[in-house]
């Protein structure tokens, strides 16, 4: 998997890099990131990217000339513009997303990015939530980190992510580690007893538990889509 992102400051994306799991992923080649800097691909004096928008309203506007320029070379990938009036990310999205071989990322600025663009060059629009936020950088990292993760090998076992809670529908439950109590804190006993069965039907109704509080609609949509075995409608039963 090879994703490109245009940007007008890549100095952003450096901490993103050299840490942790996409880090790591970098230096074992599963997955391959290029940052381009879209202010090399202008050719004025002034190096200028932006410019204030036609019919006023204030803000700037990403211009046309230098991203056709660079997206001339990245033709063959998909192309996403991550903008507030895109497609909302789900992990469906990033699971299709996954599968191609080539993405370029145009991390939107400012009010956006000239029309002209978007109908010629862009592929898919993506907003990552209904909120608003500076700008598309920081959209364009948690598109690529969610992307990434999927890649095989990137993440240490598949079983963490086969146990997504946006994987089986479900939010996770809850997870302690050492020490087994601290300020007189304990951590359940079923967790400590070594009984894998037991244990898995816990974290099973936990998180059957949870997702009844905190999020019903994912329920719905788990019980909509029959996608509910034996096990969890018992547990659901004693839940409720
Ligand atoms: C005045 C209308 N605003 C649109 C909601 C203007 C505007 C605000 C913020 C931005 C910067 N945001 C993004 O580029 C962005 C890109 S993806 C995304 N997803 C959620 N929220 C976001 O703000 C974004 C761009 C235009």
């Amino acid at each position: 998997m090879k994703i490109n992102i245009l940007t007008l400051f890549p100095d952003m994306f450096s901490g993103f890099l050299n840490e942790s799991i996409i880090k790591r992923a970098l230096e074992k080649e599963l997955i391959k990131i290029n940052v381009i800097n879209i202010r090399d691909f202008t050719f004025d004096k002034h190096k200028q990217v932006d410019d204030t928008p036609f019919g006023g309203g204030g803000g700037m506007v990403l211009k046309p000339e230098p991203l056709f320029r660079v997206l001339e070379k990245f033709k063959k990938s998909k192309i996403i513009y991550t903008s507030p009036q895109g497609k909302t990310l789900t992990q469906n999205l990033v699971k299709d997303l996954s599968k191609e071989k080539e993405i370029t990322i145009i991390a939107g600025h400012y009010e956006g990015i000239d029309e002209r663009v978007i109908e010629e060059l862009v592929d898919l629009e993506i907003s990552i939530g209904d909120y608003v936020l500076t700008g598309g950088e920081l959209p364009a990292m948690i598109i690529t980190d969610a992307i990434s993760r999927l890649i095989p090998g990137v993440l240490g076992n598949t079983a963490s992510y086969e146990n997504d809670s946006f994987y089986n529908g479900l939010l996770d439950y809850p997870h302690y580690t050492r020490p087994a109590e601290y300020n007189g804190l304990k951590v359940p006993e079923v967790l400590l007893s070594g009984h894998h069965k037991n244990i898995e039907i816990w974290r099973k109704k936990e998180s059957i538990k949870r997702t009844y509080i905190r999020r019903p609609d994912l329920l719905e949509k788990k019980l909509e889509n029959k996608e509910f075995s034996k096990l969890e409608i018992k547990l659901l039963d004693e839940i409720k």
